[in-house]
């Protein structure tokens, strides 16, 4: 029996992990995937071509890049709804909005014209009653400190050389933004609690947390 047979995941999940730059999405993303033999939807970084010049030039190139990244993922979303489910997402929709695209304009990134553009944007295209919510999203909180150490062990250079406050901006706006979340169940790990580097196995704790939440039958340990 698998894990997903025996924590009784329904194979048409769609499970969805959110949290800052660097907290861990795409290597828990693979992890659960691979414990439930489900599919992934990866964010592509490096095919993305706008990432680079954004990081050098933000005013120029904010817009351009919430504009790539909503096509992106609305495409991702159709891939999930074709299979008809059986996902992992690494990041969410919604943070494209409610941390990027509204932190550039409140910082003065993204004019006024621009953000209300892409705003009109992403409602038609997503805030409609046809736009599937996950089933669980897991939000990954760690402290600042932990998470620049992730940034800086990655090493992607155009993260580097990106002041330290951004980050930190970033890293409070994520705290209010999954206060306030509300379109589908949340699960709120921290990055403390697992290690997938250095114990594989500890992806079994995560998979009985989104089980329970998502109301299924765990098995008596
Ligand atoms: N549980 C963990 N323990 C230690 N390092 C981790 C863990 N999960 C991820 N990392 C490391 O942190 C860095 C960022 O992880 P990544 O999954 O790429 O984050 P994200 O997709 O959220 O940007 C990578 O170098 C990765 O190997
Ligand atoms: N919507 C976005 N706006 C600006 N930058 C974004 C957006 N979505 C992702 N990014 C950046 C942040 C990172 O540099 C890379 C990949 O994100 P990660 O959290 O490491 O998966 O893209």
């Amino acid at each position: 029996m698998n894990l997903r047979e025996k924590y009784n995941i329904p194979k048409n999940a769609v499970i969805t992990v959110a949290g800052t730059v660097g907290v861990g999405k795409s290597t828990i993303t693979n992890a659960l995937a691979n414990a439930l033999q489900f599919r992934t939807s990866l964010e592509k970084v490096d095919s993305n071509p706008y990432l680079d010049k954004f990081y050098s030039d933000f005013s120029r190139w904010s817009f351009h890049l919430q504009i790539y990244f909503l096509a992106e993922r609305f495409k991702e979303q159709k891939r999930i709804f074709e299979y008809g489910g059986g996902f992992i997402q690494d990041r969410s929709i919604y943070e494209d909005t409610g941390i990027f695209a509204k932190m550039h304009y409140d910082k003065g990134t993204m004019t006024n014209v621009d953000y209300e553009t892409y705003r009109s944007l992403f409602e038609a295209m997503v805030m409609t009653p046809y736009f599937p919510h996950p089933d669980v999203l897991i939000y990954l909180e760690g402290s600042l400190e932990d998470i620049l150490d992730r940034i800086k062990l990655r090493g992607r250079p155009m993260e580097q050389q990106t002041p330290i406050e951004y980050w930190q901006e970033m890293h409070k706006r994520y705290e209010d933004w999954i206060n306030a979340f509300t379109f589908c169940p949340v699960l709120r790990i921290n990055i403390n609690e697992y290690d997938l580097i250095a114990d594989e196995s500890s992806i079994e704790n995560v998979i009985e947390k989104v089980a329970t939440k998502m109301n299924r039958k765990v098995p008596v340990r």
